[in-house]
């Protein structure tokens, strides 16, 4: 039945304004107008069509994306749309595609790294998309360890220009989104040397097809890495590898605003701290985990309604068999899941001023809260993108055997979102820079200079190495002071126990790999510390709307007593708080699912996302799932004809084959 919302009987239950929380879902009023206003838009364009991705072969689909990409120009040029506006355009029409690393990284890198006069030179071209860029680091023998990168760029004073090489099959470019069949420059990375000597790692502008015919520019290899995971998915960007032969750049191209290379070829350091290049991968990572919040609500919302509208079993005297989204082991899942969308949000809103906070103060030659804030937006790459990609998959199983269908919408998500783990720095191996950091800190605490920012903790770690948590019933496991009480002395507690551990070695960097896997448990109990404390933190503000805020506090409990339950070895491991204190945690837990379970598609509505954005069915705001699951299916190319291609040269003669001689 078109027209009758069917999960209509679930929003009525709501306890909160939904139009209130939309809001702070998207930030503020007039982000929620943009949003809004974008995401119809592009909905309602039938050029942005994307329910047939999963069934284009690769041609087809890159060309698909590459008139998305353009119409979605036209569109911004003719509306006369802002930054603002576009950049939400672009990622409503959400197709992985060589503007995300135009946008998202190559620009970026000029502003961050270019000096005013490159600026002045370059960004004009790359806002207008006269030239396209993209972002080329990671080689086929070096992705994590950037010094290990091997293109060497050398100066040759004799004719002002650098010479840009890939001496080894190891040291062709390999990744780079966007270079394998669109761009027309890249920001490439290689050793750069100067009269024999190795200065490291530097960034260059290259171009590397001719502006005209669009070929390869003499001396410069470059393709396609092919196929990646899923259907369509990430596909559809045209990752690339890169080799040089000895191909020339003028000198002006070297991203000079840090260190330059003299007309005579020396190699000097700009007044300009070295830090400052830093602010970027703060930027990046910023938005990667905006991004997180973005692609869990996502999966949430589709696996929230879908669990309103499916009905397994419970069925009494003709009645209608239970929502499954009423199975406490169902709530279990999905509802951990909901409440680290809105703490990721959250995070995230944090992270962006975090981001203009460090850019300000570096502005003022203030080099004090870089590292913290560098290690805190690593650290916090990777614990959101790590749980996000673990709860698509989550919210996949919760859909049950539909989940698995590509009309879903969850397989392409989880295998377009997979791989942020990897790029942008190795979860891992950040996790091990956060380590580092922490350990940092720990040895400076008897200096006299206090920790601050995110580690400010650890200025207490001697309370917090006694402190002993008073909680005596499960309600008092939602005072906000009770669990940053547990977070911090748990985090401070591991963190010192690996300082321990390493102090007993006299090799410090043998050390630090021997224990690495206490260090990473150490770092990621510090980073959910952050998640925590700054969803409390935002919960101290006044956020209007009524009930808006007590059902944010019913999320934030969840989001840390789902934490302390499933991490219990560690809070009883660290004598933060008893095996009595974890088990009226979860008592607690029981009891904010059963609240937060009449309010749970009013939460998924608040992310406002239109149907053509969830792009499943199952997720439909209507709750329409089976009529439309069985209209999908008659859509698929194979039932175009009743009886398959093949048939006759394949199935019949099976079928008819006599087996005389078999021994079947
Ligand atoms: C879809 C996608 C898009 C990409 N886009 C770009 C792009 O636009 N531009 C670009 O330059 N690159 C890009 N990359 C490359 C990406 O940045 C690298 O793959 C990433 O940095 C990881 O490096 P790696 O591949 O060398 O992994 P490796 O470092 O080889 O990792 C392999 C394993 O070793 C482990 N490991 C590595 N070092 C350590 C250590 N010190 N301690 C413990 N364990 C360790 C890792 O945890 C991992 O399990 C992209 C990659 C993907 C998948």
């Amino acid at each position: 039945m078109e027209g009758v919302d069917h999960l209509a009987f679930e929003r009525n239950k709501a306890q909160f304004d939904v139009d209130a929380m939309k809001i702070v879902w998207a930030g503020s009023s007039h982000a929620l107008e943009v949003s809004d206003r974008m995401s119809r838009l592009v909905a309602s364009d039938p050029a942005f069509r994307k329910d047939n991705r999963a069934m284009l072969g690769r041609k087809d689909l890159f060309k698909n994306t590459l008139r998305k990409a353009a119409y979605a120009m036209k569109r911004i040029i003719e509306l006369r749309l802002s930054e603002e506006e576009a950049s939400m355009l672009r990622s409503f029409v959400d197709e992985p595609a060589f503007i995300d690393l135009h946008w998202g990284m190559f620009v970026p890198a000029i502003k961050g790294q270019g000096t005013e006069e490159q600026q002045k030179k370059w960004l004009p071209l790359a806002l207008k998309m006269q030239i396209i860029g993209c972002y080329a680091q990671t080689e086929l023998g070096h992705g994590s360890n950037v010094q290990g990168l091997e293109t060497t760029i050398t100066f040759d004073p004799k004719t002002d220009e650098f010479v840009i090489h890939s001496p080894t099959l190891t040291s062709s470019k390999w990744w780079p989104g966007g270079l394998g069949k669109v761009s027309t420059h890249a920001i490439v990375y290689g050793r750069l040397i100067t009269d024999g000597q190795d200065h490291g790692v530097h960034g260059f502008i290259v171009q590397l097809r001719s502006l005209d015919d669009h070929l390869p520019l003499p001396g410069i290899t470059v393709g396609d890495i092919g196929m990646k995971f899923g259907n369509g998915a990430y596909n559809s960007m045209d990752n690339g590898v890169l080799r040089f032969d000895h191909v020339r750049i003028p000198r002006d191209q070297m991203l000079m605003r840090v260190s330059r290379v003299t007309r005579e070829g020396k190699y000097v350091q700009s007044n300009v701290p070295r830090q400052l290049v830093y602010g970027t991968m703060v930027y990046v990572r910023q938005t990667i985990v905006s991004d997180a919040s973005t692609a869990l609500s996502r999966a949430v919302c589709i696996a929230t309604r879908y669990s309103a509208v499916r009905r397994q079993f419970g069925a009494t005297d003709g009645s209608l068999e239970s929502q499954v989204i009423d199975y406490k082991t169902q709530q279990a899942r999905l509802f951990p899941l909901l409440a680290s969308a809105y703490a990721f949000r959250f995070v995230g809103e944090w992270l962006k001023w975090l981001y203009t906070d460090v850019m300000t103060r570096l502005q003022a030659n203030d080099f004090s809260t870089l590292p913290e804030a560098h290690a805190c937006t690593a650290g916090l790459k990777s614990l959101t993108t790590s749980a996000t990609s673990d709860g698509i998959e989550e919210c996949r199983k919760l859909c049950g055997g539909h989940g698995y269908l590509c009309s879903s919408g969850l397989p392409e998500l989880f295998a377009v979102y997979v791989p942020t783990c990897t790029y942008e720095g190795d979860n891992i191996v950040l996790l091990l820079q956060v380590a580092r950091h922490l350990m940092k800190t720990i040895a400076r605490l008897g200096s006299g200079k206090k920790p601050v920012g995110t580690v400010a903790y650890m200025g207490r770690v001697e309370e917090l190495m006694e402190s002993q948590s008073d909680v005596q019933k499960a309600e008092d496991w939602l005072n906000p002071n009770a669990v940053l009480g547990a977070f911090e002395a748990r985090a401070a507690r591991k963190a010192v126990a690996c300082a321990q551990n390493l102090s007993k070695i006299s090799n410090p960097e043998g050390g630090f790999l021997e224990f690495s896997n206490d260090l990473v448990e150490a770092a990621r109990a510090h980073c959910q510390l952050i998640v925590v404390s700054k969803f409390i933190e935002k919960l101290q503000q006044d956020i209007p709307g009524k009930g808006v805020k007590q059902q944010l506090e019913i999320l934030c409990s969840i989001y840390a007593l789902f934490h302390l339950h499933k991490h219990l070895g560690d809070f009883l491991s660290t004598g933060c708080i008893t095996s009595k204190q974890g088990s009226l945690a979860n008592d607690q837990l029981r009891s904010l699912y059963t609240q937060v379970r009449p309010n749970a598609i009013p939460l998924v509505d608040a992310f406002n996302y239109t149907d053509h954005y969830l792009s499943s069915v199952l997720g439909r705001y209507d709750g329409n799932v089976y009529p439309k699951l069985y209209e999908e299916a008659w859509n698929d190319p194979l039932n175009d004809s009743v009886i398959p291609d093949g048939f006759q040269e394949y199935i019949r003669p099976m079928l008819k084959q006599q087996l005389r001689n078999a021994r079947l």
